[in-house]
């Protein structure tokens, strides 16, 4: 039975407002306060909480060690929290996906059309990081699952990664270290550079490209960036026409690109020829955006003077010694590479980056599981309507995600029309449109005749009753 048709039998108590325990003030250094931290403080005493069902029966289910900031938003909702460590391997996480209604995923959880087939109570997924490439977008749209990601919440973390990075490769710094650590004192000069006066190459200029090209101008270098989109310069930097060009004008590239179809193997043999002698590359983006037998060809020919690498094709489900050959056939190969920095994803992983990404998704899932609002979805049209507030006893909000086919809005508000509709929003993306209406005026008695009525419509993907 999916949780939608729970609604109408359940009683609406237990709700208790969303609050955010965490505190801007743990980081050492800025007070940053994520939009959505603020979002959740404007939850006034007045609005009324719309709950489909017993917020105790909401089950939902976090991998990946999602941050306790997360946790805590949907535990005070009193909903049921499941919280897991690590990822499920396949199998598991589709006899898991069967129960829940809220899903709370990071970069490696891959959520597909096969996992999300088996989902059929499931109403919504929150990534808690950027990537939504692990999702099936379309599929999820399709069968009227909501998708939620912090677009920008671990920005910075990673442009400071890559920034510590330049200096490291430039310095030989980890080699250096490695050698130290083994009792070996090796004190050279020869191939150690400043960051002072190079160019560094930016491929993706977007949330991370942009920190990026702040932070390294006012380290003295010059920034140049290439981008499918024209997009305005920060500082200094220019942008290149070419990927070749930025390849050929860089001693730093470093890459900021979504996986996508067009991105896979962007830096591959042909690249590496582009750029120039004892240049260094970084990816931070996503691990299949580089090939590495090219990368280790080219670094052991001496074209490529560091690299560093954060993210790979396969990575482990969690923590543990699973960087081997088993998950990666060239894992021995990087090992053996000088001047090479391995980092195990850890971009986006600072205490600030997880704490407001924790906060940010797990508000969003909350305001969508209890009121339906779309603000900030990947894949579904962004609807929202003033809150109900609590001296509005006899309102309901209506939620009706359809196929983007004519025709439907009639039929549906000849649904609505035995009641007043006091206000109404609806928009569409692709195939999928969404509706959101606040009808008043309504027995209890009404609630499940109006969610059979719009079941029994031919467009319906999935149909909520809030009250
Ligand atoms: N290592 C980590 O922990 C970590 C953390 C955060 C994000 N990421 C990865 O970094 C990626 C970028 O993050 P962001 O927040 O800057 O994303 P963003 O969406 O703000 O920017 C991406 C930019 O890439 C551009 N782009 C897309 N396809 C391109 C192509 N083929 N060639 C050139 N440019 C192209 C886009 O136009 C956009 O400007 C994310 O998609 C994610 O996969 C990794
Ligand atoms: O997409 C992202 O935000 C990054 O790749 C970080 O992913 P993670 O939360 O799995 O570390």
């Amino acid at each position: 039975m999916s949780a939608a048709q729970n609604i109408p039998t359940r009683n609406r108590d237990g709700a208790s407002a969303v609050t955010n325990s965490f505190d801007p003030s743990t980081s050492p250094s800025q007070s940053f306060i994520s939009p959505s931290q603020s979002f959740s403080h404007r939850q006034s005493v007045s609005t009324k909480q719309l709950k489909p069902f017993n917020t105790q029966d909401v089950k939902v289910l976090l991998l990946e060690n999602i941050n306790v900031t997360g946790q805590d938003i949907l535990r005070e909702q009193g909903y049921q929290v499941e919280a897991l460590k690590a990822s499920l391997p396949e199998h598991e996480l589709i006899e898991k996906i069967k129960d829940v209604h809220v899903i709370g995923i990071r970069s490696k959880t891959k959520l597909t059309a096969k996992v999300l087939e088996h989902a059929k109570n499931l109403i919504v997924i929150g990534c808690f990081c950027i990537g939504t490439n692990q999702v099936d977008l379309n599929y999820a749209a399709n069968a009227g699952i909501a998708v939620f990601n912090s677009p920008f919440s671990n920005s910075r973390s990673v442009a400071e990664l890559v920034i510590s990075e330049i200096i490291a490769l430039a310095r030989q710094l980890a080699d250096r270290s490695m050698e130290l650590h083994k009792g070996i004192w090796n004190k050279v000069s020869a191939g150690c550079w400043e960051v002072r006066g190079k160019t560094l190459g930016i491929v993706g200029y977007g949330h991370i490209g942009n920190q990026l090209s702040v932070l390294a101008e006012a380290m003295g270098m010059s920034v140049i960036y290439y981008d499918v989109v024209n997009l305005m310069s920060m500082g200094t930097a220019k942008q290149v026409p070419t990927l070749k060009a930025l390849l050929e004008g860089a001693d730093f590239v470093t890459l900021h690109v979504p996986e996508l179809p067009e991105t896979q193997n962007m830096i591959s043999t042909e690249q590496f020829g582009y750029m120039r002698k004892g240049s260094y590359l970084i990816n931070a983006s996503r691990g299949t955006v580089v090939d590495i037998p090219a990368l280790v060809e080219a670094m052991r020919s001496g074209k490529i003077a560091g690299a560093a690498i954060d993210v790979y094709p396969n990575e482990p489900a969690g923590n543990g010694e699973y960087f081997n050959k088993e998950l990666n056939a060239w894992a021995e190969d990087l090992r053996t590479l000088k001047n090479l920095i391995l980092t195990p994803h850890i971009g986006g992983s600072t205490e600030e980056a997880q704490s407001a990404i924790g906060v940010e998704v797990a508000d969003a899932l909350a305001k969508y599981v209890n009121e339906g609002s779309t603000v900030g979805a990947v894949n579904m049209p962004e609807v929202n309507l003033r809150s109900l507030t609590a001296d509005e006893p006899n309102h309901v909000r209506i939620i009706y995600i359809h196929k983007n086919v004519p025709g439907v809005l009639r039929r549906v508000n000849e649904v609505l029309g035995e009641h007043n509709v006091d206000k109404q929003m609806t928009d569409s993306r692709g195939d999928v449109a969404y509706l959101m209406a606040d009808i008043s005026n309504v027995n209890q008695g009404d609630i499940s005749n109006l969610y059979n009525s719009l079941e029994d419509l031919g467009s319906r993907v999935r149909t909520r009753v809030l009250y």
